[in-house]
């Protein structure tokens, strides 16, 4: 036997196992890394995150990724070139902060890495008759993790849900579900990335087929978008200080909510591929505001982006009232400008953050892989899709060995 497939049957049967967590997000401004020890499988699973880190990306990283990032058209050499040369970049990232936190490569037992999505394409976002599937892409091949590292990796999550049914994302739900569930109430979990999530958690011995996780709309995407091209240089609106200066402009704020994606049925995913530059060229052309100063642009976007938030939460609870127990995390909860106009939107939200369930919300992703790595190896088929998620109960992730 391949003695990697004997470690690998070694490993699912062991208590626990050392699992590093990898996610490159829409966002694009590093690659989170999480060293998880994850005791159990299925709803027993019991999570200490050993260490974490965002390894940022450089500006030359940056460029080549948006070289293809979301674009219709590319150059099919570069995509090619790219995938194992993001796959190695990953490995070396690994090794680098294994080395920082003094871990032996040796000890850990598997990499699941989410690579870095390039393309998203649920049916109602590409609408062609000729292909009636369901399709997303995400680049840094596992095999390039697992020889760069030289440690079994878990890879191209994604594909296994569209292939089951679904849109390939988002996959939190499974993680919340399995992490973040409890007796003592209802939750909902909220993701302020690039693009907004949130997962709906019953109380922990509930009707467990009503989690579900839905994208909302943008979180940070076109905010950055904005202050990139205005501020070179810059990544995003620190403390949202621009846009907390700025005023909220009504008829740009119809324009950018005027798409089916916000009446569309739960759940649904989206992308900056919908959600980009050229979407808020578009509006600001609608609704006059091409001249609109970049403080009052970024107040409307922030506003856009909460009022996709709580679109999508009314949705959700047509016959009774939301969870009220809010838990925030992704980068656009260090928003305040977000954080103000989600609070306006969501009056009867009690927010806090994931930290204070013991998962730090900009670790939460990367863990995610970790835990679907760990059902993967040691645990059944993850069955909450069957429900509202729509979604027969699959397993997820590809295997790559070292050797
Ligand atoms: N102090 C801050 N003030 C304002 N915005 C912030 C701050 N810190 C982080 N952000 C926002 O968070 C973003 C990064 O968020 P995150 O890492 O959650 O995104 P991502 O994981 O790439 O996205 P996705 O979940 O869509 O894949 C930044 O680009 C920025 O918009
Ligand atoms: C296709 C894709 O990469 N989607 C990401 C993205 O970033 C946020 C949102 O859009 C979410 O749907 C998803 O990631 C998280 C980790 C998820 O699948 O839950």
């Amino acid at each position: 036997m391949n003695p990697y497939l004997a470690r690998l049957c070694r490993l699912a049967s062991q208590p626990s196992r050392r699992i590093i967590g990898l996610m490159s997000g829409t966002s694009l401004d590093g690659l989170d890394v999480a060293l998880c020890r994850l005791e159990g499988h299925g709803p027993s699973t019991k999570l200490m995150l050993e260490h974490f880190a965002t390894v940022p990306y450089d500006n030359d990283t940056r460029d080549r990724i948006r070289t293809v990032f979301a674009r219709e058209q590319v150059s099919l050499e570069y995509l090619t070139l790219l995938n194992p040369w993001l796959g190695r970049l990953h490995a070396a990232a690994v090794l680098r902060c294994l080395h920082e936190w003094q871990v032996n490569p040796a000890e850990v037992d598997l990499v699941a890495s989410h690579g870095q999505t390039v393309y998203h394409a649920p049916r109602h976002q590409h609408q062609r008759p000729d292909f009636p599937q369901n399709a997303t892409l995400q680049l840094g091949d596992g095999d390039h993790v697992a020889v760069g590292t030289g440690i079994i990796t878990l890879s191209d999550f994604r594909q296994k849900h569209v292939a089951a049914g679904g849109e390939g994302a988002p996959l939190a739900a499974y993680g919340d579900f399995l992490l973040l569930s409890s007796p003592d109430e209802e939750r909902l979990l909220l993701n302020l990335g690039g693009i907004a999530n949130f997962t709906y958690l019953p109380r922990a011995g509930g009707d467990a087929s009503t989690a579900f996780s839905t994208d909302t709309g943008p979180g940070n995407t076109l905010l950055d978008a904005v202050v990139r091209t205005a501020r070179p240089g810059q990544q995003f609106d620190e403390d949202g200080r621009l846009a907390l200066a700025g005023q909220v402009h009504p008829a740009l704020l119809a324009a950018l909510l005027d798409h089916v994606f916000f009446a569309a049925p739960l759940p649904k995913t989206t992308g900056p591929e919908l959600f980009g530059a050229a979407y808020l060229t578009a509006a600001h052309q609608i609704s006059g505001t091409a001249a609109l100063s970049l403080e009052d642009t970024l107040a409307t976007l922030a506003e856009f982006s909460a009022v996709g938030v709580a679109r999508a939460v009314q949705a959700a609870f047509t016959t009774r009232a939301a969870p009220a127990a809010v838990y925030l995390s992704g980068g656009g909860a260090h928003n305040p400008a977000l954080r103000a106009a989600l609070a306006h939107h969501l009056p009867g939200a009690r927010f806090a953050s994931t930290d204070e369930l013991g998962v730090p919300g900009d670790a939460k992703e990367a863990i995610l892989f970790a835990v679907l790595a760990n059902e993967a190896v040691a645990g059944q088929p993850i069955a909450i899709g069957a429900g509202r998620q729509r979604v027969p109960a699959v397993g997820m992730g590809k295997i790559s060995l070292p050797g």
